[in-house]
């Protein structure tokens, strides 16, 4: 019972029975047995009840359990599922292991986000008792070596508690490193020995996150299943973005991945759809009975979805010149956002019922033609003695590069709900303010019996419900408010729910949920095979008329708003952007 912190038996035992099917079963199967105590302390063991188990449960699957239905691919991926077996967390003697190698330990998104994840899940004992971390790059470094390079971007993020300095010192301990190249089975060879020793025998589980360029993803893919896949437990593969180019190249990724993974063991990040504000979408829309009347045509003119950074490609700019806005930022998180926001109400919150009813908006949407569609690039820019690049001064992206740093697109769900409703993306580099929102226009309200007090633009006192996904999480809708006093006067005002102000504690990072619901084997925020397909079905033909014709993006200054281009491109569709009207 070690494991239970602040809550009776009671509460853990009516949580798990309602919650959790697996812990159900178990349940049924031992409460006729004499030592009941004991039975029962076993249960919530192996459901890893902690001090956070009532918020933990979404796919009702414990930590360390091997996931029934882990289908696993290859003879070197045979998983055997353990008749009757029932792994205890929290037991060092007979728990499961997690090993957790982080493939391209030595890159940029390793240490800027995977490790500092890792670390936040184990401060917060979201991690099994026994787990290990390895590294592996070419790269040639000690043990102790990546510990040093890691330690330097592990923070106590979450509530600076005095015991972080140790939490910090216990988690590398479990880190460890080996070099090897990654195309040769051998190396892998090497890293299995390791993680068996580390192992030591028991039931384990491995998950490799590739965080690395994906012309080696296979390669890593083939060489971790055939020599380093567990042996009696779970093999899951974390695989960054980008998937392929186009949908001809995604799809030959996909069929590569599949000669040595089963589907359900390939996890396609998308780091958006771990983000809180993204999370919550289905949340507001599924629960909130005032709002799923207005979530359609009748109601909404317009919904916008942009992505802003107020900084360039400094030090990305040879991956991003392959690959584009378009591919970098609309392709994949504008569109998840997209679709998770049109999508109708699932049959339940598991995986596969998301996921069908996500895929079905993308497989209704109208395929991008150029006429929706505004590139542009950044081009230097000065102001006062600073001086900012343009995209193209940047040493590793080819003079006169046609790669477009911004975009704006119209794109139209052709359904029932969404017929005619322009979705508008924009995305874009080194522009004035870094953000992300998904924006909701509603309706000029019919015959406004206030209409003399707006003057003549109506699209001034539109309802604009507003969910800032970041800096500075909020929700928050625009409406029309009498300002107080004797007069009619009208304003517009914001019903406003600051995150930072109703929960005054750190938000994770998206990592850490998508990591968590990895090991959990929670696949409801990885993109399915035929989402992917059906989102490059929408943007291929348009990318490569773009590449083909060689079209010109409009220049706009570094630290600008982006092309005039986007203006036009709303204005076409009789909306106006949000996020530049006065009142944003
Ligand atoms: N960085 C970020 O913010 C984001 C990154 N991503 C994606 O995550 C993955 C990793 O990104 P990031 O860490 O920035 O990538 P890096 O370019 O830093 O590469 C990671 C590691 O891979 C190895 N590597 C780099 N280039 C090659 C090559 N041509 N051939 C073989 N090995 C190579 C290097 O390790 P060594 O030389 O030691 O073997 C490097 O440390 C990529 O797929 C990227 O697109 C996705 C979202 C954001
Ligand atoms: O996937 C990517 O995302 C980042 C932006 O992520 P954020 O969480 O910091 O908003 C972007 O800079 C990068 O170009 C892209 O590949």
């Amino acid at each position: 019972m070690a494991t239970i912190v602040g809550f009776s038996s009671t509460n853990v035992m009516s949580y798990a029975l309602n919650n959790d099917p697996e812990f159900h079963s178990k349940f049924n199967a031992v409460k006729g047995s004499k030592n009941s105590s004991l039975l029962f302390s076993c249960i919530c063991l192996g459901s890893r009840v902690s001090n956070h188990f009532q918020l933990r449960s979404s796919n009702g699957q414990p930590l360390n359990v091997v996931s029934s239905h882990d289908g696993l691919a290859g003879s070197s991926l045979t998983h055997q599922p353990i008749e009757g077996s029932f792994p205890l967390a929290g037991s060092e003697s007979t728990g499961s292991n997690l090993s957790i190698t982080v493939v391209g330990a030595s890159g940029d998104l390793a240490k800027k986000k995977i490790f500092p994840a890792l670390f936040a899940l184990y401060y917060e004992d979201w991690l099994p008792e026994n787990f290990v971390v390895f590294g592996y790059a070419r790269t040639k470094m000690t043990d102790e070596e990546l510990r040093n390079m890691i330690s330097r971007t592990l923070t106590c993020r979450i509530d600076k508690r005095e015991n972080c300095e140790d939490k910090m010192d216990q988690f590398l301990k479990r880190c460890f490193y080996h070099s090897g190249l990654y195309d040769s089975e051998d190396h892998f060879s090497d890293l299995d020995c390791k993680l068996r020793e580390k192992e030591g025998g028991k039931l384990s589980n491995r998950l490799f996150y590739l965080s690395i360029p994906p012309n080696i993803f296979v390669d890593v893919v083939r060489c971790a299943s055939l020599k380093a896949s567990s042996k009696n437990g779970w093999t899951r593969v974390i695989v960054e973005k980008p998937f392929g180019r186009d949908f001809e190249s995604s799809s030959n990724l996909t069929r590569c991945l599949k000669q040595y993974l089963k589907e359900d063991q390939i996890f396609r990040i998308d780091h958006y759809l771990g983000k809180e504000l993204v999370e919550n979408l289905s949340v507001l829309r599924f629960s909130n009975l005032v709002f799923m009347p207005l979530w359609s045509r009748d109601y909404i003119r317009s919904v916008q979805l942009i992505f802003s950074e107020d900084f360039g490609t400094e030090g990305r700019g040879g991956y991003f010149d392959n690959y584009g806005i378009i591919r970098d930022i609309m392709q994949n998180h504008l569109l998840q956002i997209l679709a998770l926001f049109a999508m109708e109400t699932p049959v339940s919150l598991d995986a596969e019922d998301i996921r069908n009813e996500k895929v079905k908006v993308l497989r209704s949407m109208r395929p991008l033609q150029l006429e929706d569609v505004v590139i542009g690039q950044y081009k230097g820019h000065s102001k006062g003695s600073k001086s900012y690049p343009a995209y193209t001064d940047d040493p590793t992206v080819p003079n006169g590069s046609l790669t477009p740093t911004f975009a704006a697109a119209a794109l139209f769900i052709n359904n029932a709900r969404w017929d005619g409703v322009p979705f508008l993306m924009k995305a874009g580099k080194a522009l004035h303010t870094k953000r992300a929102e998904i924006r909701v226009q509603f309706r000029h309200v019919p015959g406004n019996l206030y209409k003399r007090n707006f003057g003549t633009d109506l699209d001034k006192a539109t309802n604009e419900l507003v969910l800032r996904v970041q800096p500075d999480e909020a929700i928050y809708l625009k409406i029309n408010n009498k300002v107080p006093g004797l007069g009619m006067r009208l304003d517009r005002s914001d019903l406003n729910l600051l995150y930072r102000a109703r929960y005054p504690r750190e938000i994770p990072d998206a990592y850490e949920r998508l990591l968590l619901d990895s090991i959990e084997g929670e696949r409801r925020l990885f993109i399915r095979s035929d989402e992917l397909d059906a989102a490059w079905a929408l943007f291929t033909p348009l990318l490569k008329e773009i590449e083909n014709k060689k079209i010109a993006p409009e220049l706009y200054p570094y630290g600008s708003r982006g092309p005039v281009g986007a203006h036009y491109l709303a204005a076409k569709h009789n909306v106006r952007w949000g996020d530049l009207s006065t009142d944003e």
